[in-house]
């Protein structure tokens, strides 16, 4: 029985390949076609439009835009067909709807639906339909269609395991469903760069990722729990189901630029090239515009040898307090900013210290003080300028009938003379006018900057001023995001403050978060205990949030000794076991060397793909390098402007965060915090030793 269903699997990969293969002929004609039509095309244009250039340059620029849009499509739908000629499908599910026949899908990395034909040849994974499939279950069950939630009845749910186009793999489940495919992936190596898990996203995981685009949510998840990659299908998940709202809208937030690159191949396996990534620095430098800010390496560098000044101006900087201050100063400069006194042009009252007021506290109160100001100072210049008016077309009259009263010889004598008295009150008119603005200078509002190094007596600008500068430049200067984003992502949140998440949504003007971290590898030093807790005020309405304990990454005994680290973790491993972690006291700095070089040598033997020394400080990084021989192939990563690779690494714990090695070696002092020794031990997939120095 079993033998006949595998042949007869064997048969439908054999079928949906050729499938496969046509549509690819049939796309690769269609292109070409396109082409031709073009060509043609733009042949009758030239030929109509030859005497009108501008035409011919519109009908370029129209070209352009339709050639773009065409051949996005097609290399799009090329560019799936290609990978699914290799692995059309690793699941199907056998179903049935109430009221209807028993139906089976199959489930791929992309979707194939023939032209004229309503019956899919391959559903995507991320199709509503999907995700019963996700459920990891058979039986009663129910998924989101567009127009409502539809029950079903899952009968059969099968895995497959297809390399290279052959049918290598079957895992069948009709009740109970035990993942082997995510066992076996689970056991592999890890690589340089992390990857995709359609095949096996677990039920917890898929809820997450099948959120609406417009929901916020906020997961607290373990170590090694998938945060990371659940939001990065979430986004492939979003763009396929909403691309029309959501193409060029998404944007992810990462720790560093090791970390974005070590993530960056997740997207584009899943179809989806060009959504940006960036640091909160990065993106915040480039927002201020700031060139005189010192980088994050920098920053890490001072936090991380506990450069106790630097440490607490960083503290102070994130904190509440701060942001109330920076507050209380702003309502200072708005008591500046009103008038003590009427404002006066030539014995006129042009506005009166109450009305302006009024215009200040009340009409517009709702804009950022300094464009509130410019645009008091604006109504004020145009009442100016049209009391000038009136003088001057007094003086206009004035001249013209002085110049009537004169007979023609007294006009001879005297024209000169009334022309010069008529330009003279002009120029005092002239000059007065200037005076009067410039009286209202005050109110065109500082430089932000200059006012920020003021309040920071004019010290280096460092990561924690960023915040803080963009902040005030929100409030008093309302500045905007160029651009539309619809959706942001922020992974490792765990180290981003409460005034962070803030200036981001509000400059963005973005209302759909994804937040994931951990609050048990929070490295930065902050006051509060679990920051993920206080961002549910900064969001609005209608947050999702979501705690995950399993863990994915480690073996068993690699978990509960890191459970061990934290005082309340509480990692739920899934069973997989490996090695027992080695533990050794009181090593002397001068011994490293050596047991880090017979380590990377057991783990070469061992055939790992990546090893790591895991050090506390990027400064003992960097000590460590220098111990070892010349001989041993091993890179540092001390900045981060240096890309990870398979092979031997020696890496700080801050570039460590959100990365995994198969084997790690972690490297501590006493003074190193719970939490960074956790995320030392939490990287590591299959061994673990620690070095207590
Ligand atoms: N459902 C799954 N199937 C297979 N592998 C998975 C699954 N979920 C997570 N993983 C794997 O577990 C590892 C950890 O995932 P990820 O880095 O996303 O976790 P994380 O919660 O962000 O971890 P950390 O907080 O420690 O950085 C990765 O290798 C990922 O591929």
């Amino acid at each position: 029985m079993k033998l006949v269903e595998f042949e007869l699997e064997e048969k439908h990969v054999e079928e949906v390949i050729q499938t496969i293969k046509n549509e690819i002929l049939k796309y690769v004609d269609k292109r070409k076609q396109f082409a031709d039509y073009l060509l043609e095309y733009r042949k009758k244009a030239i030929e109509e439009y030859k005497d009108d250039e501008d035409k011919i340059i519109e009908y370029f620029d129209h070209e352009r835009f339709i050639k773009e849009e065409a051949y996005k499509s097609f290399d799009r739908k090329l560019i799936e067909l290609t990978k699914l000629k290799v692995n059309p499908y690793f699941g199907s599910i056998e179903f049935k709807e109430d009221k209807y026949a028993p139906e089976k899908i199959y489930i791929g990395r992309f979707g194939l639906t023939l032209e004229d034909e309503y019956e899919p040849v391959v559903v995507d994974w991320r199709a509503p339909i999907a995700s019963l499939f996700y459920k990891g279950k058979t039986g009663r069950s129910s998924f989101e269609a567009p127009h409502g939630k539809i029950e079903a009845d899952i009968l059969k749910r099968n895995q497959y395991v297809i390399k290279g186009g052959d049918l290598k793999g079957l895992f069948t489940s009709e009740r109970d469903v035990k993942d082997e495919i995510l066992q076996e992936i689970l056991c592999s190596n890890t690589s340089e760069k992390l990857k995709d898990i359609i095949m096996s996203i677990q039920e917890e995981q898929d809820e997450i990722i099948r959120l609406p685009y417009n929901n916020s949510s906020i997961v607290d998840g373990v170590a090694g729990s998938g945060k990371t990659t659940i939001a990065l299908h979430r986004i492939a998940y979003i763009l396929y189901n909403f691309r029309k709202q959501l193409e060029d809208k998404v944007l992810i937030f990462g720790p560093n630029m090791i970390f974005m690159d070590y993530i960056s191949n997740v997207l584009p396996e899943l179809g989806e090239t060009g959504v940006p990534q960036d640091t909160f620095h990065e993106f915040v430098r480039k927002a201020l515009n700031l060139e005189k800010v010192n980088s994050y390496d920098l920053f890490l560098n001072r936090i991380f040898n506990n450069d106790e000044e630097f440490i607490n101006d960083y503290k102070k900087k994130n904190s509440e307090e701060f942001k109330c201050e920076l507050d209380n100063m702003m309502k200072q400069l708005e008591n500046n900013l009103l008038a003590t006194e009427d404002i006066i042009f030539r014995d006129k009252i042009v506005v009166s210290k109450e009305e302006i007021n009024e215009m200040f506290i009340e009409y517009y109160k709702s804009m950022p003080l300094y464009r509130r100001s410019r645009k008091i100072r604006r109504i004020l210049f145009n009442k100016i300028t049209s009391i000038r008016n009136e003088i001057f077309y007094e003086i206009e009259r004035e001249y013209k009938k002085e110049l009537d009263k004169l007979s023609d010889s007294e006009r001879n004598i005297q024209e000169n003379n009334i022309a010069l008295n008529r330009r003279m009150k002009i120029e005092k008119l002239i000059r007065d006018v200037m005076k009067a603005k410039d009286e209202l200078a005050y109110l065109k509002g500082e430089n932000v900057l200059k006012y920020y190094n003021q309040i920071n007596n004019d010290k280096d600008l460092n990561h924690q001023d960023l915040a803080p500068i963009l902040y005030l430049e929100l409030k008093l200067n309302g500045i905007k995001y160029h651009g539309e984003i619809k959706h942001i992502v922020i992974d490792e949140a765990q180290d981003w403050s409460n005034l962070q998440l803030e200036v981001i949504k509000e400059y963005t003007k973005c209302n759909n978060f994804t937040i994931v971290g951990d609050c048990n590898q929070s490295m930065l030093p902050m006051d509060k205990e679990n920051v993920l807790n206080n961002f549910e005020k900064i969001l609005d309405n209608g947050i999702l949030k979501f705690k995950l304990n399993k863990s994915y990454r480690s073996t068993k005994e690699i978990m509960e000794y890191a459970n061990g680290l934290v005082a309340n973790s509480d990692i739920v491993p899934l069973v997989r076991s490996g090695e027992k972690v080695q533990i050794e006291e009181q090593v002397k700095v001068e011994n490293l060397a050596h047991k880090i070089e017979e380590f990377f040598e057991k783990c070469k033997k061992r055939g790992y793909e990546t090893t790591a020394v895991i050090c506390n400080s990027i400064s003992l990084s960097k000590e460590v390098k220098n111990m070892l021989s010349k001989d041993i192939e091993v890179k540092l990563i001390d900045s981060e402007e240096v890309y990870l690779t398979k092979g031997n690494i020696i890496i700080p714990v801050c570039y460590g965060k959100g990365l995994e090695f198969d084997a790690v070696m972690m490297i501590t002092e006493e003074s190193d915090t719970p939490k960074a020794q956790y995320v030392m031990a939490t990287r590591a997939l299959h061994e673990l030793t620690h070095l207590k120095l």
